[in-house]
């Protein structure tokens, strides 16, 4: 069995007071205890969440990180640094990175690789646009992502990344896939990476992310193939957020 995992990417959003609010709501929640539960804030708040959520079942991730561990990279934040602050996820390939920052493919590839170097799991986020749907290039596009990277990593390397896929029309738009689009993917995903071996196939963990809301989180996550959820807008809402978190237990 898959463990479901949530994950609330604030991207440049939040404060110091909702981190403050999530602590609080976390705390005495009666949370499921067979998911695990990660908040990704802007790397300011990562310090005061660390302290915020030490009582409550949260985890912390990363929206990026550098390839290299230190050096002259203004604006530039390593996963050693993130280690430091307990960060034990990271987003790497967002579609917001690939598009307004051209991260390549080749890029994804080395940021997911200095995740895995420090010990933190990777969440690797692949995804069509809408004009790549239309024109029928979904699966080509999105496994050409996720095979840049899959292709070159060892077994072991293999086990330790989560595959989020996160149509680029369903984000930030309201417009969510619907389940059995979200499915026919994450099958295809599942499939690609049976060709590699089919027990870490089916152990691997994929996400749906794309306007997934308290509404219609149930429904996404009781697809066979979608392990948990990449929470956009969602995941800035306490409520909003514990409810999506309900809803994987
Ligand atoms: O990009 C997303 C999460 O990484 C999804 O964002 P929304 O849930 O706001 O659509």
């Amino acid at each position: 069995m898959r463990r479901p995992l949530i994950a609330g990417n604030w991207k440049m959003n939040g404060s110091a007071a909702l981190v403050e609010a999530f602590g609080k709501v976390f705390a005495d929640a009666k949370l499921p205890a067979d998911v695990d539960m990660v908040v990704i804030p802007p790397f300011p708040y990562l310090d005061a969440a660390r302290h915020a959520f030490s009582n409550t079942p949260l985890r912390l991730g990363a929206q990026t990180l550098n390839p290299l561990h230190s050096g002259a990279h203004t604006g530039e934040v390593s996963g050693r640094m993130l280690k430091e602050f307990d960060v034990a996820y990271a987003l790497v390939g967002h579609s917001e990175r690939r598009q307004l920052y051209r991260e390549t493919d080749e890029q994804v590839f080395e940021r997911l690789m200095a995740a895995l170097e420090v010990g933190m799991s990777p969440i690797l986020c692949v995804g069509e646009t809408l004009e790549e749907r239309d024109a029928g290039h979904t699966m080509d596009v999105v496994l050409r992502q996720v095979g840049h990277v899959m292709a070159r990593l060892e077994a072991a390397q293999r086990c330790e990344v989560i595959i989020a896929y996160e149509p680029v029309w369903a984000i930030g738009t309201g417009r969510t896939a619907t389940p059995e689009q979200a499915q026919d993917v994450m099958a295809g995903i599942r499939a690609y990476q049976a060709s590699f071996d089919t027990s870490l196939a089916e152990q691997l963990r994929l996400l749906y992310g794309g306007s997934m809301n308290a509404n219609n989180a149930a429904e996404l996550l009781a697809q066979p193939d979608i392990d948990g959820g990449l929470v956009g807008g969602a995941s800035l809402k306490t409520d909003d957020f514990y409810a999506i978190c309900q809803s994987a237990g």
